[in-house]
């Protein structure tokens, strides 16, 4: 789209006028330093007024606050915060400002392979009530499609999209719910300068359309510029100015500040706000001191005492009774359905995971072929029976590991726009991801079972299929903790780590009587013990008397003397399924607490 054409509106115009009114508003954060921790304050008693109908962008230099105001006055951030946020001089419950307020990132994180109209789709059913119709939702993603010009790209899926064509999605995915305040952190970051423009153009025609739209914004150019209408200039936590693009000059050039002529305004301004640790910072802090004395001027008549502690109650109010736009059971099966298609779509992965199950299935069963009755063959089928378990156990845990961190990002951000619950998502993640689990076990299972040639016994076959689905459930829950809690770049590391030594402890490397006392208790909390125990008793136990034995002697003839071997004889099979049920059942707690414990982190 050229920049000459005008924009067709066609998403519904924002009819009551909003402004948005902050006050005071401090942000502290920890920080960490040599012989203790201190605090750092990030905003200091920073005020301000944004409109409604106008594009005011958020200058300063590198490491002013920007991101921070941003955060704070999108209510991503609320820990640390003290001040007075209102919408039309009133403070709104926590929940209903989120309803209100939409928050544009820099870098947005979307599922890599859900197309352009998939994921404005799925925004759609998150974010709008369940009254709203089908055809009435498509109409608004068609809508917003053709509004930010994304025709071309509608069905590619994320992974494809230029810079600037995510950039825009990003601005969709919040046009969705229609908002009346918008903000953007460096909406033109990466991109060059025709969809620059392109991109602010759009904000501009937003906010012509009613809605009170701010953007942090980084040495804009002249033209880039002249589309705002108002600045907010932050330096060292604080205002510098706040007011029309037009006063800017005459207003620094009353505090001392001439702006050469044919000289960029925002480079200037850019270049006074970096002056506060000069000769000539006296004079930017006038200038700072005047801006906070009429920035706080109309805000008069309201205590901030009395406001933190109305912040704090919307904080309460909003943190335990938080309204979503649709119903819990609606939220999960929205979200099951996107996060199936995610990694259905995932050919690479799911194919390999697949064809790895298959594989490895088949090298297994060809390495330890028809050892499963064989009694001069036994302690062979043990190891083969050790080495399906650790197959299971890191096929599944270590493609979660990489896939979810990159999955956490979009829920922190789609939980922090009041979309769906945390309950809801875990949920979805869960039963989402099992088929596929469950599909390469029983695979992989079946082919290496009838490969080594172990008993031909339907219930023999459905307990030894058993014991191997709950232990890639376990894995996979493993993963998903691990990824949930670490980095990505350090989770690969600690779950192979982590689980080696609880290999060491199944039973199979060293037995239970021939540990040392002290590492005796650590058998009880391996998963592998009650695996490899569960698999030991479905191969030798349940009644099997004889073994196999083509030679003239097999030690090992009487199945009861393999059992005596591992230990095992007098275990329980139901145990064990118990053992690996408490795992699975621990593993799914502890997912939940990392997830909550994730988004307080990002408040
Ligand atoms: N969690 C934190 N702990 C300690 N310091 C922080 C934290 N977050 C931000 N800061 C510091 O606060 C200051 C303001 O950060 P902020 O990201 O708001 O700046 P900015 O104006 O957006 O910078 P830029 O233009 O470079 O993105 C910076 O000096 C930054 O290092």
């Amino acid at each position: 789209m050229s920049s000459e054409e005008t924009v067709e509106v066609v998403i519904p115009l924002v009819k009551t006028i909003t402004s948005l009114s902050f006050r005071n508003l401090r942000y502290t954060v920890p920080q960490q330093q040599r012989g203790g921790s201190d605090k750092k304050q990030l905003l200091k008693n920073i005020s301000g007024t944004f409109r409604s109908g106008r594009l005011s962008a958020i200058m300063g230099p590198s490491g002013a606050g920007k991101s921070s105001l941003m955060n704070v006055l999108s209510g991503f951030k609320t820990t640390g915060v003290k001040g007075r946020i209102l919408i039309n001089n009133e403070v709104i419950e926590r929940a209903k400002y989120r309803q209100l307020v939409a928050y544009t990132t820099q870098d947005v994180p979307l599922l890599q392979n859900i197309t352009v109209q998939e994921t404005l789709h799925y925004a759609a059913d998150l974010k709008l009530p369940s009254r709203v119709t089908r055809i009435h939702k498509t109409k608004i993603v068609n809508d917003i499609i053709a509004l930010l010009g994304l025709e071309k790209c509608a069905h590619n899926q994320a992974r494809n999209l230029s810079g600037g064509e995510r950039k825009r999605l990003s601005i969709g995915l919040e046009l969705v719910s229609n908002p009346k305040i918008m903000f953007f952190d460096e909406p033109t970051s990466g991109l060059d300068s025709e969809s620059s423009y392109q991109v602010i153009r759009y904000m501009k025609e937003l906010a012509r359309q009613g809605r009170c739209v701010v953007s942090v914004i980084h040495q804009p150019s002249s033209e880039l510029l002249e589309l705002f209408d108002d600045l907010y200039v932050v330096a060292d936590g604080r205002c510098m100015y706040q007011g029309a693009l037009d006063d800017l000059v005459p207003t620094l050039t009353e505090a001392g500040f001439v702006c050469p002529q044919y000289y960029n305004r925002a480079d200037f301004a850019l270049k006074v706000a970096s002056m506060l640790d000069t000769d000539s910072g006296d004079k930017v802090n006038q200038l700072m001191k005047r801006m906070e004395s009429i920035t706080t001027e109309h805000l008069n008549g309201f205590h901030d005492d009395q406001h933190d502690e109305l912040l704090d109650e919307g904080r309460r109010k909003g943190g335990s009774s938080p309204q979503y736009p649709i119903s819990a059971f609606l939220q999960f099966w929205i979200l099951t359905r996107r996060t199936a298609l995610g990694t259905f779509r995932n050919l690479a992965l799911t194919r390999l995971r697949f064809i790895g199950h298959i594989l490895f299935g088949l090298i297994v069963g060809a390495v330890f072929y028809d050892v499963g009755d064989n009694g001069s063959k036994v302690l062979s089928n043990i190891s083969c029976l050790i080495m399906m378990l650790m197959f299971i156990v890191f096929s599944n845990s270590m493609t979660v590991v990489l896939t979810f961190p990159l999955e956490m990002a979009v829920f922190i951000r789609e939980y922090k726009s009041n979309c769906y619950s945390i309950a809801a998502y875990f949920c979805s993640k869960i039963v989402a991801d099992f088929p596929l689990m469950l599909a390469g076990v029983t695979c992989f299972q079946l082919i290496a079972y009838y490969l080594t040639g172990q008993l031909n016994e339907t219930s023999r076959i459905v307990m030894f299929w058993a014991v191997c689905a709950l232990m890639g459930w376990t894995a996979q829950m493993y993963g998903m903790v691990a990824g949930s809690v670490f980095p990505v770049d350090v989770s690969p590391f600690v779950v192979p780590s982590s689980m080696i030594p609880m290999i060491l402890f199944s039973g199979f490397f060293i037995r239970y009587s021939e540990l040392l006392d002290v590492f005796k208790p650590l058998t009880y909390v391996s998963p592998f013990r009650y695996g490899f125990e569960g698999l030991a008793l479905t191969t030798y136990g349940m009644n099997r008397t004889e073994i196999g034995c083509e030679d003239m002697f097999c030690y090992y003839r009487k199945s009861v003397k393999v059992l005596e071997l591992l230990e095992v004889k007098d275990s329980c099979y139901w145990m064990d399924v118990g053992g690996l049920g408490v795992w699975i059942l621990v593993l799914h707690m502890l997912l939940y607490v990392s997830l909550r414990l994730r988004l307080r982190w990002n408040q």
